[in-house]
C-alpha cells in the first residue's frame, strides 16, 4: 500500500466515524417514516408498542405534546447527525490533502534524484505529471471514492441486515433482481474505464509539452508560419482528451439508469405474474411496495458504489505509477552519507571515457588533462566534439564509465557530491533566468541575502552601472525569463550568481557565442575581472578571442583531445 503507517492509523479511524455516520444516516431516515406516520395519525401513539413505551416512561398525557417533543428530538438529531458528517467531511479532505502532499514530497525527492540525463530524457512535462498530476490523481480518483465506496458499503449493509430481520423473501427478491445488474454493469464497463484512465494519463503531458512549444516558441513558430500548426498539435491531442473525459463522464451516468430500468423491470414482473397467475394478489402487491421502496433507498447507494468502483478503475495507472513502478535509475542520485572536499591543488581527468545511454559510440574517450588551482583553461572543438559532456561530467550531471576525475588527489565519487557543488558555479550559454528582481536572481532567491557578497558579486560581474542606473536597483524586475535584460546583461547575471555563491571553480559553458561584439566585450571584461581572484576558470568557446587571458586551450574532435595550444598560436593560425 502507498499510505505510511501513521497514515493508515489515521485512515481505520477516519473509517470508524465514517461507519458511525452511516449508521446515523440510516437511522435517521428510517426513524422518519413512523414519526411521520404518528404525526398524521396522534392516536396511533397508543397503538405502537415502541411509541408507547417511551410515553409511558415520561409520564405523558397528552399525544400533541408528546409528537411535538418527538418532531423536536427528530430535528435536534438531524442538527447533531449534519453536524458530525461536515465534521468527517473535514477530516476527510485533510486527511487526502495530507496524504496527497506526502505523496507529492516523496515523488518530488524521487524525481529530482535522477541522474540528469534521465531528467532530461524525461522532459518538464512528464516530470510534472509524475510529480504533481498523479498524486493529485491518486487522491480524487482512488482514495477519496475508496472512503465513498466504503461508507456506500455500510449504509447497504446496514439496510440489507434491517430486512433480512423484517422480510427475509423481500432480500431474495432484491438480490435476485440488484446484485448480478451491479455486477454485470460495473464489468461491461471496467475494462474500458481502465483504458480511458491509461488514455489520458498519457496524453496529458504530451499536450502539455505540446502548449508548452507553442508559448516558448511563439516568435519562431510566428515568423516561420507554423502557429497554426502547433494549434492543431495541441488541439488534436485535446479534442481526444475532451472525448475521453465525456465518455468517463457517461459512464458514471449509466450505472443509476441501468440499474432503475432493472429495478422497474424486478416490479413490472412481480405486478405481471401477480395480475396473471394469482388470485388473492393483496399480499404480493405489498411486497412490491416494500421492494419499490426498499430499491428506490438502495439504488442510489449502488450507484454511487459503482460509480466509486469506476473511478477508481480508470485511476489505476496511478496507484502502478506510485506503488509498483520504479524507475531503474531512481536511487542513483540518492548518497545520503555525504563527505566533506577540498580544493587547494588541481582538478584531474584521468583516461575519462562516457558513453551516453542507449549510445554505441562514445561521447568521450581517453580523456586525460590537469587544471591547476586559479589557472583559465579553455575549450575548444567543432560542434559535438564532446565540450559540453567533458564539463557536465566535471559537475556531475553525468558519470564517467571509464576513468577518473580526481580533485586534490581524491577520487570524486557521489559522496562529495554536495561538496563539490558547493565549489562550482556554471555560466551556460543560455542562463537560466527567474521571473523575479535581479538580486532574487543573483542569490537564487536567498531569504536573507548577504548585502556584501551581493555588491562584491555585481562589482565582479560589471553589473554596477546597469544597476545603478535602474529606478529599483537590484530590486527591478526582469521579465520572465530575463525578457527585459540583453543578452549580455543575462550572462553577467548567470556570472554574479557565481560569484555570490562563492564557487572556487567556474564553468562557462559557450557563455559568448550567441553574443554580439558589443556584448561579448563586457561579458569577457567581466571574466578578466576574475584574474583578480584565485578561482579556476573553465571556458568553453567558439569564438577564440574569448579565450585571450587562458593559459592553455585544450582542443576535442569525436571525444578525444586532440591538441593543447596558446591563445598566440590559435590567432596566428586563425590569419
Ligand atoms: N543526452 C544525450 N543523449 C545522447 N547523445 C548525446 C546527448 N547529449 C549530447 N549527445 C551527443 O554527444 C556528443 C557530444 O555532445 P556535446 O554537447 O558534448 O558537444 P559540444 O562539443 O558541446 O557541441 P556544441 O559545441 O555544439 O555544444 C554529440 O555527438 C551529441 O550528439
Amino acid at each position: 500500500m502507498l499510505l505510511a503507517p501513521s497514515e493508515k492509523r489515521r485512515g481505520a479511524i477516519l473509517f470508524f466515524l465514517l461507519l458511525i455516520n452511516s449508521f446515523l444516516d440510516v437511522f435517521g431516515l428510517a426513524a422518519l417514516v413512523p414519526v411521520i406516520m404518528v404525526a398524521s395519525n396522534p392516536k396511533s401513539v397508543l397503538e405502537s408498542k415502541y411509541f408507547f413505551t417511551v410515553y409511558q416512561y415520561f409520564n405523558y398525557n397528552s399525544e400533541v405534546s408528546f409528537i411535538t417533543h418527538l418532531i423536536i428530538f427528530v430535528f435536534v438529531f438531524f442538527l447533531i447527525k449534519n453536524l458530525y458528517s461536515t465534521w468527517t467531511s473535514y477530516l476527510q479532505t485533510e486527511f487526502t490533502a495530507d496524504v496527497s502532499m506526502t505523496l507529492i514530497e516523496r515523488q518530488m525527492t524521487k524525481y529530482l534524484n535522477l541522474p540528469f540525463w534521465y531528467f532530461n530524457d524525461l522532459g518538464s512535462s512528464n516530470i510534472a505529471n509524475f510529480v504533481i498530476g498523479i498524486p493529485a490523481n491518486y487522491v480524487t480518483g482512488i482514495l477519496r471514492p475508496l472512503l465513498l465506496f466504503l461508507s456506500e458499503v455500510i449504509v447497504i449493509t446496514i439496510i440489507v441486515v434491517g430486512i433480512v430481520v423484517y422480510k427475509p423473501v423481500l432480500l431474495f427478491i432484491l438480490g435476485i433482481v440488484l446484485v448480478p445488474t451491479a455486477i454485470l454493469t460495473y464489468r461491461a464497463l471496467r475494462a474500458r474505464s481502465f483504458a480511458i484512465g491509461n488514455r489520458m494519463n498519457d496524453l496529458r503531458p504530451v499536450v502539455g509539452a505540446r502548449q508548452l512549444d507553442l508559448f516558448i516558441g511563439y516568435a519562431e513558430l510566428k515568423l516561420a508560419n507554423k502557429l497554426e500548426h502547433f494549434r492543431t498539435r495541441i488541439t488534436s491531442g485535446q479534442r481526444e482528451i475532451q472525448k475521453l473525459d465525456a465518455e468517463a463522464y457517461l459512464y458514471a451516468q449509466l450505472p443509476l439508469k441501468v440499474i432503475e430500468l432493472v429495478a422497474i423491470l424486478g416490479v413490472v414482473t412481480i405486478l405481471l405474474y401477480a395480475l396473471h397467475f394469482t388470485k388473492g394478489a393483496s399480499g404480493l402487491i405489498g411486497l412490491v411496495g416494500l421492494f419499490a421502496a426498499a430499491a428506490y433507498r438502495l439504488m442510489p447507494s449502488i450507484n454511487r458504489m459503482l460509480t466509486a468502483l469506476m473511478q477508481i478503475k480508470q485511476h489505476q495507472y496511478a496507484i502502478h505509477h506510485l506503488g509498483t513502478y520504479e524507475e531503474p535509475h531512481f536511487n542513483e542520485g540518492l548518497y545520503p552519507q555525504q563527505l566533506p572536499l577540498t580544493f587547494n591543488d588541481s582538478i584531474k581527468f584521468e583516461q575519462v571515457g562516457f558513453t551516453f545511454p542507449h549510445e554505441k559510440k562514445p561521447a568521450l574517450s581517453g580523456i586525460t588533462l590537469r587544471i591547476n588551482k586559479g589557472e583559465r583553461v579553455g575549450f575548444i572543438g567543432s560542434s559535438g566534439a564532446g565540450k559540453t559532456t567533458l564539463m557536465n561530467l566535471l559537475l556531475r550531471f553525468y558519470r564517467e564509465q571509464e576513468g577518473c576525475i580526481r580533485i586534490d588527489g581524491q577520487p570524486l565519487t557521489p559522496q562529495h557530491l554536495q561538496a563539490w557543488h558547493r565549489l562550482v558555479g556554471y555560466v551556460k550559454q543560455d542562463a537560466f533566468l527567474m521571473e523575479a528582481s535581479i538580486k532574487d536572481n543573483i542569490t537564487l532567491d536567498d531569504p536573507n541575502p548577504d548585502q556584501q557578497r551581493l555588491e562584491y558579486a555585481l562589482e565582479q560581474a560589471s553589473l554596477r552601472s546597469f544597476v545603478d542606473g535602474l529606478p529599483n536597483g537590484v530590486d527591478t524586475f526582469i521579465g520572465e525569463r530575463g525578457s527585459k535584460l540583453s543578452g549580455g546583461q543575462r550572462q553577467r547575471i548567470g556570472i554574479a550568481r557565481a560569484l555570490y555563491k562563492q564557487m572556487k571553480v567556474l564553468v562557462l559553458d559557450e557563455a559568448t557565442s550567441a553574443l554580439d561584439n558589443e556584448t561579448e566585450r563586457e561579458v569577457n571584461e567581466a571574466i578578466n575581472k576574475l584574474s583578480s581572484t584565485d578561482i579556476t576558470i573553465l571556458i568553453i568557446a567558439h569564438r577564440i578571442t574569448t579565450l585571450r587571458e587562458c593559459n592553455r586551450i585544450y582542443e576535442l574532435s569525436g571525444g578525444q583531445l586532440i591538441g593543447e595550444h596558446q591563445y598566440e598560436d590559435l590567432i596566428r593560425q586563425a590569419v
